[in-house]
């Protein structure tokens, strides 16, 4: 390709001088120091020029330490500030003692007995003060002894400079050699310039269009919240209502209400994250408990035995949203109920790149006159289809709270089915003693998972991880439909 006219320009400026930095060409190329680093480097790359960068550090005053510039340190000036010895408490009336005490001590400097502040005699300036009393002086320093101190005590800022030197090779010295042609380039073409056709004999400016721009980084949403977001506006747009609750939930509204008998396995120590507060069980709570033992006033058995209230108000780390699910229908036992919660529960699970003791689940309960297991399975479908999966199985399962209960499963290429939570239609042992008396279609889908497979992870952990890089890779696509 052929060279631009600030190269050829470059080039020229270089001629008698050989090898100079950025600054000095751009004022003998009349522009700006970075336009002429990205001349070179454009040079550079068809081998006429070499760019090298150096870059170097300084030290300069910080606002604090510009003002004991002239004065010396804070200990320097309060050591000064008296005779011999001091009382502590006159000393303290010193506007800088606060700073100075500590260091004048720790210096050596002074002593302090029975409240009174004692010189030592021995108070030599260190490196710290040497390098302070030349940055005061100079504005800045280059690292040396004592720089450090100044630096931890945030007397002096870092600085970098950059600057480039610019060399001609001997590729370029031929071709200056032999004449350049430093004709001005036409950048940008006017309307007539274009009607007449004139513009087929200007000398255009050259672009390689196959240069990647620079690129920018601004601020983005992390890629799993996005996902999260785009979840709620699908349902947000299917007509839900959203709900939030604790993450501290009693057994009662994690496990009791939802008829999660109190000897089940999930309920064991080493499932559960169990925490030593109480709550007190809400009114009513005894239907929940006839429940349990013989099944209240429905034909349900229950499970028998007693069902012990001290168990029921132990606090757990919810180890699943439907604890919120159960309240809202709690308070709303009337059709039309449609809601939704989007939340991170918590379980004592070994973690492995597929398990993680905390996870976020999209739960949801739709409660009307004539919904039925049909119309969970339908919005189950249509929930995934929106999320990308269009290949949705579902496979029978079991909960204590639905019936009948499933486990929906999504298809995804190399991985095959994978299984994302449960669903089910809530049993009357769990509507009953909430005066609900419409079917419940109810579900709980551990999105993590869902988020991994459309983000193309292979292992859960990243998506809580703060991978700068990953971040800053994974592009914000559209909303899917
Ligand atoms: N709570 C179940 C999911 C579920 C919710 C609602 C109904 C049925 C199942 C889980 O955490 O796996």
């Amino acid at each position: 390709m052929e060279l631009t006219l600030n190269e050829k320009r470059l080039l020229v400026a270089l001629g008698p001088v050989g090898s100079a930095d950025a600054a000095t060409l751009a004022d003998l190329m009349d522009t700006r120091r970075e336009a002429v680093v990205q001349y070179a480097n454009l040079a550079g790359e068809r081998g006429l020029v070499d760019v090298e960068k150096h870059v170097s550090r300084r030290y300069t005053l910080t606002g604090e330490g510009r003002g004991y510039a002239g004065k010396g340190l804070p200990e320097r000036q309060v050591l000064e500030s008296f005779e011999n010895e001091i009382p502590m408490r006159d000393l303290q009336a010193h506007p800088l003692a606060k700073i100075a005490i500590g260091w004048m001590r720790k210096k050596g400097w002074v002593v302090v007995r029975n409240g009174v502040v004692q010189k030592t005699g021995n108070a030599a300036p260190g490196p710290d003060e040497a390098a302070f009393a030349r940055a005061s002086e100079n504005g800045a320093i280059t690292d040396g002894e004592g720089v450090a101190d100044l630096l931890r005590r945030g007397l002096v800022q870092e600085e970098e400079a950059v600057t480039y030197t610019v060399s001609i090779t001997p590729g370029g010295r031929e071709l200056l050699a032999g004449g350049l042609d430093l004709q001005e380039e036409v950048g940008t073409l006017t309307r007539d310039q274009i009607l007449s056709g004139a513009w087929k004999d200007l000398p255009l400016r050259r672009y390689d269009v196959g240069k990647l721009p620079k690129r920018a980084y601004p601020g983005k949403t992390h890629p799993y919240q996005r996902l999260l977001d785009e979840m709620r506006r699908v349902l947000l747009d299917m007509g839900f209502t959203e709900i939030a609750g604790g993450i501290v939930q009693s057994s009662f509204w994690n496990f009791d209400a939802l008829f999660q008998p109190q000897d089940h396995p999930a309920r064991e120590m080493q499932d559960t994250f169990f925490l030593g507060e109480r709550w007190p069980l809400p009114a009513g709570y005894e239907r929940v408990r006839d429940m349990h033992e013989y099944g209240g006033e429905t034909s349900s058995t229950g499970w028998g035995g007693t069902w012990n209230a001290a168990k029921a108000e132990q606090c757990v780390l919810r180890t699943h949203t439907t604890s919120l699910s159960i309240q809202y229908l709690a308070e709303h036992p009337k059709p039309p109920v449609k809601a939704f919660c989007i939340g991170r529960v918590y379980r004592r699970e070994a973690t492995d790149p597929t398990h993680l003791a905390e996870f976020e689940q999209l739960e949801g309960v739709v409660m009307d006159d004539e919904v039925n297991f049909r119309h969970l399975l339908g919005f189950l479908k249509e929930f995934y289809r929106k999320m990308g999966f269009e290949k949705v199985r579902f496979r029978p399962g079991y909960f204590p709270y639905t019936e009948p209960s499933v486990e929906p499963e999504v298809y995804v290429d190399g991985l095959g089915w994978v299984e994302l939570g449960g669903a089910g239609i809530f049993r009357q042992e769990v509507t009953a003693p909430f005066g609900i008396e419409h079917p419940v279609l109810a579900w709980g889908l551990g999105i993590s998972r869902v988020a991994m497979l459309r983000l193309g992870l292979r292992d859960l952990r990243h998506l809580y991880r703060s991978d700068v890089e990953w971040i800053r890779d994974t592009p914000t696509y559209g909303r899917r439909r």
